[in-house]
C-alpha cells in the first residue's frame, strides 16, 4: 500500500518543512542583521541571507501546495553548512556550535530513519572535528570538550532515533488497523473507498466485481464459525493467486471486491468467469470433509462522473441478478 494515499497519523514531512522553513527564514534574517551590524562577517552573513531567502521561498511554495522534496534537502544543506561555518568562523565562546545539537531532530523528522542516521553522523563528526581543532587554546580542554559534546550529541541523536522508530511502528500499526481486514489480511472497505479515489484520478476505464459466496450460511451452520472463517481466508488466498493485482478487498461478511483498471468490458467478464471457475474447482477443508463452494459475481463499469456509492450499487444490483438467476454465475 502506498502510505502517501492514506490519512497521516503524525505531522507530515511537508507540514514540518513548511513551518521549519518559516522559522529558518526568521532566524536567519535576525542572525544576518546581527552579523552585519555587530561583527561584520560578510561570508557568513551571505550564507545567512541565502538561508533566509530560501526559507521564505520554501514557506510560500508550501503554502501554495507546491512542495517538492528537493526543497527540504536544499534547506537542510544550507542550514547545516550555515551552522558548521558559524562554528568554524565565529568565536567559539559565542556558542554557535550548540545549534548543531538541533540538527538530528530535523533530519529524522524530514527524511526518516536511514537518512536521519547518515546526516546526523556526518554532522557529529564534522562538528567534533571543528571543536577539537578550535579548542586547542588556553580557554578550553580539547579532548574533554569534544568528549562532552559527543556524549550530549549522541544522547539527543539516540532519542531522535528511538522516537522515529516508534513513530514508524505506530503509524504502520494504525494503517493496518484502519485499512486491513483483520480476518483475511487483505484490504478492507475503508481502503477500497480511499484507493478508488486515487485510482479514478489515474484511470478512466475501471470495472468493479463483487464476489459473494453462495449459501455461506450453510457452511457456518454445518461446520461451525471457525471453519467458516478458514474458508474466507482460503478464498482470499485463491483470489490473490488467480489475479495478478493487489486491488482485492473484503467488503464485509462473505463479500469481496476486485477492481480492474484499463480493461475492455469483455476482458473484465472473462476474468470474472476465470475467478468463478477457480473457486468452483478449489477444494476447501473442514476438520472432517472436503467443502466445495461456488460464488456469484456482479460486475459494473464506471460511468463518467459516477460516485463511489453508485458504482458499488450498480455492481451490487448485478450480483443480486446473479443470485436471482440461480447463483454460481457472472452478471454484467
Ligand atoms: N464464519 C464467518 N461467517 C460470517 C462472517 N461474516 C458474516 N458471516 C456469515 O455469513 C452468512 C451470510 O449469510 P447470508 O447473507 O444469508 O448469505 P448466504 O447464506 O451466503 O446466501 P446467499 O448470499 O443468498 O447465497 C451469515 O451466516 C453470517 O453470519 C465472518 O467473518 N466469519
Amino acid at each position: 500500500m502506498n502510505a502517501q494515499r492514506y490519512p497521516q497519523t503524525s505531522v507530515s514531512p511537508e507540514t514540518l518543512h513548511k513551518w521549519l522553513s518559516a522559522l529558518l527564514c526568521v532566524l536567519n534574517s535576525v542572525y544576518f542583521l546581527l552579523n552585519m551590524l555587530l561583527v561584520q562577517k560578510l561570508g557568513l552573513g551571505g550564507i545567512q541571507l541565502i538561508s533566509a531567502f530560501f526559507g521564505g521561498y520554501c514557506f510560500f511554495a508550501s503554502l501554495k501546495g507546491q512542495y517538492q522534496p528537493w526543497h527540504s534537502y536544499t534547506l537542510m544543506t544550507i542550514l547545516s553548512v550555515n551552522i558548521l561555518a558559524s562554528a568554524s568562523i565565529m568565536e567559539l565562546v559565542a556558542g554557535a556550535i550548540f545549534w548543531s545539537l538541533a540538527l538530528p531532530i530535523w533530519y529524522y523528522s524530514l527524511f526518516g530513519l536511514k537518512k536521519g542516521i547518515c546526516f546526523s553522523a556526518v554532522v557529529m563528526v564534522s562538528t567534533a572535528t571543528i571543536l577539537f581543532l578550535r579548542t586547542d587554546t588556553s580557554l578550553f580542554m580539547p579532548y574533554r570538550t569534544v568528549f562532552n559534546f559527543t556524549l550530549a550529541y549522541l544522547s539527543i541523536w539516540l532519542v531522535c532515533h528511538l522516537y522515529e522508530v516508534q513513530r514508524q511502528k505506530t503509524s504502520a500499526f494504525l494503517h493496518s488497523l484502519a485499512l486491513e481486514d483483520a480476518l483475511t489480511g487483505i484490504h478492507n472497505r475503508h481502503a477500497l473507498k480511499t484507493d478508488f479515489s486515487a485510482i479514478r484520478k489515474k484511470f478512466t476505464r475501471i470495472h468493479m466485481l463483487i464476489i459473494d459466496i453462495d449459501h455461506f450460511k450453510r457452511i457456518n451452520d454445518t461446520f461451525g464459525h471457525d471453519i467458516g472463517d478458514a474458508v474466507l481466508i482460503n478464498l482470499a488466498n485463491v483470489l490473490k493467486q488467480s489475479l495478478n493485482t493487489s486491488d482485492i478487498y473484503r467488503l464485509g461478511g462473505e463479500e469481496f471486491v476486485v477492481l480492474f483498471k484499463e480493461m475492455e468490458d469483455i476482458q473484465a467478464k472473462e476474468w470474472a468467469e476465470k475467478i468463478r471457475q477457480a473457486i468452483e474447482q478449489e477444494i476447501f477443508h473442514s476438520h472432517k470433509e472436503e467443502i466445495k463452494l461456488t460464488v456469484s459475481i456482479g460486475i459494473s463499469a464506471l460511468q463518467p462522473q459516477q460516485e463511489f456509492t453508485d458504482f458499488l450499487r450498480a455492481a451490487d444490483e448485478k450480483l443480486y441478478q446473479a443470485k436471482h438467476e440461480g447463483r454460481n454465475k457472472v452478471c454484467f
